[in-house]
C-alpha cells in the first residue's frame, strides 16, 4: 500500500496493525512502511518510538486499559490505535493530551469503515483513561506485578526469578526497557584514538566502554551515515557481543571457521586479528551471506573472508577433520539477552523454545567440533540468557565429547577464570550474554 503522505502516527498504527494482528516482525514492517513514505527524520523516529515502545509496553498498556474498554472492539484498527495512543499519553511527556486525542480522533476516522462510531470510543476511552491515571497490580503477587509493571510475560518473570532471585530478577526487568545504548567496536585495523577523537569531532561524545577498549559509547545514533563507518573504521556492535570473538588467542595466520556467521558481526572482527589467515563464513540461510559480505568488504577485510551456505550440523561432511584452528559457534538462541534491542522477543518465545533450541545448538558443536586441530580453541556463544542454552550446553557438550574441557579466557577487560562468562543485560547494561571456551585436554 502506498502510503505517501501519511503522518507519522498514520505509518505507525498502519505498522502496528500488521504487528499485532497480522504478527509481522517489527523491524520489517517498519522499515517496509518507512520506505514508502516521504516523512522527515523526526518523523520517522517519532513514527519509530511510536511503534516499538508500543510493542514494548504492549502488556503494561493492555493492563491500563482493560477495564476502561466496556465494549467489543470490533474494527481490527481499534486496539492498535488504543495501545499506540495510551502509550504517547503514558510515556511521552512532551506530546500534549490534548494532541493525542485529536489525532486519534482523526486516525479513528480515517482508518474505520464508513460510518463507523469507532472515534467516539476511543475518545471515551482514552479521557477516561487521562482522568484516573495509570494502575499496577498488588505487589503481594509479584509475578503478576512485574509482569504488568514491566511489560513482560508472567514465564519470563518466573524464569527471571527462579534462577537470579527476586531482586535481581526486578532489576534484569527494569533495565531491558531502558533504551540501548549506542555502541561501536572500533576496527583493528583502525587507530583507537584517532577514531575517539573524530568522533568527539563529529559531536557523538564518545565515551570508553567499561567492557572492552576497542568499543565506544556514543551519545546519540547516526553513525551509519559517517565516513567512519563507511570507511570500515568502526561498525555497530553490542559492548558484550564484541566480547565472543576477544575470547580466542589469535597468532595471526589462522584457519578459522565462524559457523553461524550472518550477518557477520563477528566474522569481520576475526578477520581483523588474522592478517595471513582465512575465516570461512558459514550460514544455514543464503541470503544472509550477502550481509557477511558486505561487511566484511566494508571492513576493508573480504580478501580473508570465504562465505559459504551451509547447515553447521553438516559441516563434517565438507571440510577434513581438524582443519581448523579456531572455530566460533555463535549459536542461534532465543535472543532473550537482547530483549532491550528488540522488543517483541519476549511475547514470541516461549519456555519450550529454550530446550529445541538447546538440541540445535548441541547438535552443531557435535558436528563443527571434528573439525578443530588438536591444539585449536573452540568458543561458543550466544546472545541469551537462558541457562538451558548456556551453562546446559556446555555441561551436555563436555559429558558428550569427553576429550574437551573449559578452558580459562580473558575477554576484554573481563576475565573467565572458569572459561564461562555470562553477562546479565544490567550487569553493565549490554546485551545478555555467553561466551563458554573449550580446548582440547593435552
Ligand atoms: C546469533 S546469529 C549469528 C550472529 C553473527 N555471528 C554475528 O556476529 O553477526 C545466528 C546465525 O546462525 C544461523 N543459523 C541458524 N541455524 C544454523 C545452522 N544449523 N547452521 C548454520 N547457521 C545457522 C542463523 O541464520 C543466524 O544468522
Amino acid at each position: 500500500m502506498k502510503l505517501l503522505n501519511k503522518s507519522a502516527r498514520a505509518v505507525a498504527l498502519e505498522t502496528l496493525i500488521r504487528i499485532l494482528c497480522d504478527g509481522s516482525y517489527s523491524n520489517i514492517s517498519l522499515n517496509n512502511s518507512l520506505r514508502s513514505t516521504n516523512l522527515s527524520q523526526a518523523d520517522r523516529n517519532f513514527a519509530t518510538r511510536l511503534v516499538y515502545g508500543t510493542v514494548q509496553y504492549k502488556i503494561f498498556l493492555d493492563y491500563q486499559l482493560q477495564d476502561l474498554i466496556k465494549t467489543k472492539l470490533k474494527e481490527e484498527y481499534l486496539k492498535p490505535l488504543l495501545l499506540m495512543s495510551g502509550y504517547q499519553l503514558i510515556f511521552m511527556d512532551k506530546v500534549p493530551d490534548r494532541a493525542v486525542l485529536n489525532e486519534a480522533n482523526l486516525l479513528a476516522k480515517k482508518f474505520g469503515k464508513k460510518n463507523s462510531t469507532g472515534y467516539k470510543i476511543i475518545n471515551g476511552i482514552l479521557r477516561s483513561l487521562i482522568r484516573r491515571g495509570t494502575v499496577l497490580p498488588e505487589k503481594n503477587n509479584l509475578v503478576h506485578y512485574l509482569s504488568v509493571k514491566e511489560s513482560t510475560p508472567k514465564w519470563l518473570v518466573e524464569y527471571l526469578i527462579s534462577h537470579w532471585g527476586e531482586k535481581r530478577a526486578g532489576s534484569i526487568l527494569a533495565s531491558i526497557n531502558e533504551t540501548a545504548k549506542n555502541t561501536v567496536r572500533v576496527s583493528s585495523l583502525a587507530n583507537p584514538d584517532e577514531v575517539f577523537s573524530k568522533l568527539t569531532e563529529l559531536d557523538f561524545a564518545p565515551q570508553r566502554s567499561q567492557l572492552s577498549d576497542d568499543v565506544f559509547v556514543l551519545s546519540r545514533g547516526g553513525i551509519v551515515n559517517s565516513t567512519l563507518f563507511k570507511k570500515g573504521e568502526l561498525t555497530v556492535q553490542d559492548e558484550a557481543a564484541s566480547l565472543a570473538v576477544s575470547a580466542f588467542d589469535f597468532i595471526g595466520d589462522e584457519n578459522v571457521l565462524d559457523a553461524c556467521s550472518a550477518p557477520g558481526g563477528k566474522t569481520v572482527q576475526i578477520a581483523e586479528k588474522i592478517p595471513t589467515g582465512q575465516v570461512i563464513a558459514l550460514d544455514i540461510h543464503e541470503n544472509k551471506l550477502r550481509l557477511v559480505r558486505q561487511n566484511a568488504t566494508r571492513m576493508n577485510v573480504i580478501d580473508r573472508v570465504k562465505t559459504m551456505a551451509m547447515d553447521a550440523r553438516k559441516a563434517d561432511e565438507s571440510f577434513d577433520q581438524q582443519q581448523f584452528d579456531k572455530i566460533l559457534v555463535d549459536a542461534p538462541c532465543s535472543g532473550l539477552g537482547l530483549l532491550r534491542r528488540k522488543p517483541e522477543i519476549r511475547y514470541n518465545k516461549h519456555p519450550a523454545d529454550l530446550k529445541q533450541l538447546q538440541q540445535i545448538q548441541l547438535n552443531i558443536l557435535d558436528h563443527v567440533s571434528k573439525l578443530l586441530n588438536e591444539s585449536g580453541e573452540l568458543v561458543y556463544s550466544t546472545c541469551t540468557i537462558a541457562t538451558e542454552e548456556d551453562e546446559e550446553v556446555v555441561e551436555k557438550f563436555l559429558e558428550q565429547h569427553s576429550k574437551y574441557r573449559l578452558q580459562s579466557f580473558k575477554a576484554g577487560n573481563l576475565e573467565a577464570p572458569n572459561g564461562m562468562l555470562k553477562i546479565l543485560p544490567d550487569s553493565y547494561n549490554s546485551d545478555g550474554f555467553f561466551i563458554a571456551k573449550f580446548v582440547m585436554r593435552g
